[in-house]
């Protein structure tokens, strides 16, 4: 069985974060660990607390999935502080990492700051230039970039300017656009519109967090980042589709739809 790794925050309500990677990644056939980076007790309406842990716990974490069960993907998600970063970042090296998402998660969807400012100098410092692939929604790209994203040229351009800076592929998530929900693929020097119908579901909580760890899950069976990203675009219309409608504010993704289609087989 093909194994996968997600390094990221815990959500208390199950929507996003490890709750959401795990998942995801079972609906999507991988065997999945993972590496806590905090606890935040969260909901749907919003964060209000955060506990991080150590960075010598976490590398401790690191070591005993290393030495052990080798991952055949690695996904980053929620980091909040710089000692931390340095920690994966190390041990990703350490350990020669293969097929790594960076989702450089910055702002949950109900608004809270989930990365201290100077930490993402350090997330772009240290994690970037080991990644295959980063996927920032279109607010993470403009801070990325300095620049305004208004338009459909602006997230080529924009993601054009990434991935030849850090030498990865980057995929410009386009939620946050009230037209669409195109995402856009740079990889190779090329670029590749993956395009969604706009689900008209309040309920988005983890859609970034679910859509990365899909991509890390195809990636661990083996399959080109363009089908990676493809299947996984996929698995996050179904589940937004399926219109699971939970708690007060904005609800979890229904990952139950895919138990019953079939998101398992390998490259
Ligand atoms: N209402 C929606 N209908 C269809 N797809 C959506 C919707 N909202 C988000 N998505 C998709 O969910 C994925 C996550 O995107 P986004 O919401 O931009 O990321 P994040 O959760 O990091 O802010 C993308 O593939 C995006 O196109
Ligand atoms: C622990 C954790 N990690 C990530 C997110 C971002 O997810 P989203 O932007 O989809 O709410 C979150 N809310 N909580």
């Amino acid at each position: 069985m093909k194994t996968a790794l997600t390094i990221a925050g815990s959500d208390s309500s199950g929507g996003a974060g490890i709750q959401a990677d795990i998942k995801t990644m079972m609906a999507n056939g991988v065997y999945a660990m993972s590496a806590i980076t905090a606890l935040t007790a969260q909901n749907t309406t919003g964060v209000t607390a955060i506990q991080n842990v150590t960075a010598e716990f976490l590398g401790q974490e690191l070591d005993c999935i290393f030495t052990d069960i080798f991952p055949d993907a690695v996904k980053i998600g929620m980091v909040s502080e710089s000692d931390r970063i340095h920690m994966i970042a190390g041990k990703l090296r350490q350990y020669r990492a293969k097929n790594i998402v960076v989702d450089p998660v910055m702002v949950a969807t109900s608004g809270a700051r989930l990365i201290s400012e100077e930490a993402v100098d350090v997330l772009k410092e240290e994690l970037f230039p080991l990644a295959d692939l980063l996927t920032p929604n279109i607010p993470e790209t403009e801070v990325l970039t300095g620049r305004k994203i208004k338009s459909a040229d602006d997230m080529i351009e924009a993601a054009k300017q990434i991935s030849e800076q850090y030498h990865c592929a980057v995929l410009c998530k386009g939620g946050h656009k009230l037209n669409d929900a195109n995402d856009l693929l740079y990889v190779n020097g090329t670029y590749q519109w993956f395009e969604g119908k706009r689900i008209d579901n309040p309920n988005t909580h983890g859609t970034g967090c679910t859509l990365s760890s899909a991509i890390t899950s195809n990636l661990a069976k083996g399959f080109s980042m363009v089908e990676s990203v493809n299947r996984a675009k996929d698995y996050i219309s179904g589940a937004l589709a399926a219109m699971l409608d939970l708690g007060k504010g904005s609800g979890p993704m229904d990952h139950g739809f895919a138990i019953k289609n079939s998101y398992t087989e390998e490259a």
